[in-house]
Parts: structure tokens; sequence; C-alpha cells
């Protein structure tokens, strides 16, 4: 059987047949209907604290590229907000388009943004990353909406790692990043009980949205775009579009932290 991707042959349409959960009650992403989320008074702020020390390496795993940190103890967290208990940053990685008028999985009343970054937290209430992706309350991720505008300095200390990933399967290390330089001024946001966007596709994400998008400058869309899907020799194949639409609500409440 061939591998998931995001092609005509085995994208986001085709992954039921190998993970039936795909037609699950809890999908994600969804399209975020501002006016249909109700505002919550007991949401807390989000809580993170990031150690740039935890950060280890960058690596194109034929998906997207992830910046993948230590989580062998409580120094990169996200607390309150919508969760309960600590959960640890595990790494954090994005979704694009091949051009700017889409890209992100959330979208919002229909608006498509260029990419989307998540920071993807697990509960430590369980004793491992693994055990912990297959609970309910397992995950916790953070996205943030890239929007056009002026060029973002701490992206592109990222972006600046990627000549050492360009195909599949590449890695290199990556030191001393703070993932809290990435987050948008304003941490107001929308939460909602999700999955994962890609196989396995496990219903066991917390999602919290920030409403307010990071920017990015089209020559870093640019940069996103000259990753690939391929491996070293292999016909290249540009690393583009790898998103999955919104997914059916099915009942589900969406809560916003903010009025
Ligand atoms: C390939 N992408 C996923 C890889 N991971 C995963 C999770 C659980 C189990 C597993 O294999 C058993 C792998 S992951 O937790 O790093 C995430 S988070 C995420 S998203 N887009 O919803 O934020 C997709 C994936
Ligand atoms: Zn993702």
């Amino acid at each position: 059987a061939h591998a998931w991707g995001y092609a005509a042959n085995n994208g986001p349409d085709k992954w039921v047949s190998n993970f039936p959960i795909a037609d699950g009650p809890r999908q994600s992403p969804i399209d975020i209907l501002p006016g249909g989320a109700s505002y919550d008074s007991g949401l807390k702020p989000l809580r993170l604290k990031y150690d740039p020390s935890n950060c280890l390496e960058i690596l194109n795993n034929g998906h997207s590229f992830q910046v993948t940190f230590a989580d062998d103890s409580d120094s990169s967290t996200l607390k309150e907000g919508p969760i309960s208990g600590v959960y640890r940053l595990k790494q954090f990685h994005f979704h694009w388009g091949a051009s700017d008028d889409k890209g992100s999985e959330h979208t919002v009343a229909g608006t498509k943004y260029p990419a989307e970054l998540h920071l993807v937290h697990w509960n430590t209430k369980y004793p491992s990353f693994g055990e912990a992706a297959s609970k309910p309350d397992g995950l916790a991720v953070v996205g943030v909406f890239l929007k056009i505008g002026d060029a973002n300095a701490s992206l592109q200390k990222v972006l600046d790692a990627f000549n050492d990933i360009r195909a599949k399967g590449k890695q290199t290390s990556f030191a001393g990043f703070d993932p809290s330089t990435l987050l948008p001024g304003c941490l107001d946001y929308w939460t909602y009980d999700g999955s994962l966007t890609t196989p396995p596709l496990l219903e066991s994400v917390t999602w919290i949205v920030c409403k307010e998008p990071i920017s990015v400058s089209c020559e870093q869309m640019a940069k996103f775009r000259s990753l690939l899907f391929s491996a070293e020799g292999e016909p290249e194949c540009c690393m583009v579009d790898n998103y999955r639409p919104p997914q059916p609500l099915k009942g589900r409440p969406v809560r916003a932290s903010f009025q």
C-alpha cells in the first residue's frame, strides 16, 4: 500500500481507506465561524513557557518540516488555557499552499491563510508522547495563522536551516530557538475538541487556534515552497498544499476566550 500524502492518489480524500477514523465525530481541521463560537469567561489565558535549550533539530519528514524539542522535563510547557494539567512541547511544524490564497488547515468563516503553524504538546498525566497520542485528552496543539506582510525575523531563523533539509528524510541540528518568538502579540483563541490533521488522524487533540495571525513575507513563503516531498534521488516534487481541508463539525461546540 502506498504511503499517505497530499497527491490525488494518496491525499486527504483517500485517507479513510487506511484510517477509517477520517470520518469520525471529532476530526480536524474545521472552518471556524466566529459568530458560531460562544465566549466562555471560564477560559484562562494560555500559559506558554518554552526553553530554547530544549530545541534539538529540524527535519523534513516528507509531509512537512518539523522542529523537535527535548521533552524529558517540564521546561517547555503549555498550561491553563482550556486544558488542565501540564502539557510538554514535542515539536512544531507548518502547513502551506502552492500560492498565497490557500495553505492553512483551519479557516475562519471560509478565509484561508497562506500557512498555519502547529505547536504540538502532550499531556504529562501519561508516561510518554506515544501513550498520550491515543487518549482523548492526550494532545494540545496551538495553531497560529500566517498572513502575508512584513518579513518575520524569527521565522527567518527557521527558514535559514532549509538548505540542509530540502529532501524527505534529511535532518540537521537546530539549537537555541525560542518558539514563543513565533507567537502573535495577542493570545486570544478559539478552542474545540478535534484530531490530528494527518494520519493516524487520532481524535486526541484539544485545539487552541489563535485569532491573531503572525506575518510572513512573499519571499519567505517562496522558501517554504522550495522544500521537497521527495527524497534525494527521486523525481523532485515540491512540498506545497500539505493541508487537509476543513472537516464536518458534527455538533461540536467551539468556544472563544474573548468577546
Ligand atoms: C505526520 N504528522 C503527525 C505526526 N505525529 C504523530 C502523532 C501521533 C501518532 C503518530 O504516529 C503514531 C504521529 S505528531 O503528533 O507529531 C502530529 S501533530 C499533527 S497536527 N497537524 O494535527 O498538528 C500531525 C502529526
Ligand atoms: Zn499540523
